[in-house]
């Protein structure tokens, strides 16, 4: 057998602040997908686990520094285009976050309704209405 991968894994996460708001930003210019809005994070590398993936991402792109005890496994999506992907969402509440956008992306706090109304990365919407609940 063949030892490569059928899927990419990405991991991305739902950061939530004290008043339910959840970061996202928005893809930058000349990536796939470029100007639309998404749940911070990206492709776990080989060798990788996927909480370790999701700290190096989301230091490199918004400086934040994510401590692993506050992230929680919680919901995934898949996408089968021509790169089949299967996305990992993980949710956490740090507080004292500051982002900045390393790859000179736009980034915002939104409330789940003010989310759905941005045009989104593909697995995305779906995700954002099984979140909606955890708002609160
Ligand atoms: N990071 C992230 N990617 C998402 C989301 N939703 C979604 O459909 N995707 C898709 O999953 C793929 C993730 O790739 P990525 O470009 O973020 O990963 P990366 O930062 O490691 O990519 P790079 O190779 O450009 O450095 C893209 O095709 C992206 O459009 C999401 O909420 N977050």
């Amino acid at each position: 057998m063949e030892d490569i991968p059928t899927f990419l894994t990405v991991v991305a996460l739902a950061l939530f602040d004290s008043e339910g708001r959840i970061l996202l930003q928005q893809r930058p210019a000349g990536k796939h997908h470029a100007g639309l809005w998404e749940f911070p994070g990206g492709k776990v590398e080989a060798g990788e686990f996927p909480r370790d993936a999701l700290v190096r991402e989301i230091e490199e792109e918004l400086a934040i520094a994510l401590d692993p005890q506050t992230l929680s496994p919680c919901h995934f999506a898949e996408d089968y285009g021509h790169t089949p992907i299967v996305l990992l969402l993980y949710t956490s509440r740090q507080a004292g976050v500051r982002p900045r956008g390393m790859d000179g992306q736009a980034w915002r706090w939104s409330l789940p309704a003010e989310a759905a109304a941005l045009p989104l990365a593909p697995m995305d919407r779906a995700l954002l209405n099984l979140l909606s609940d955890k708002a609160a």
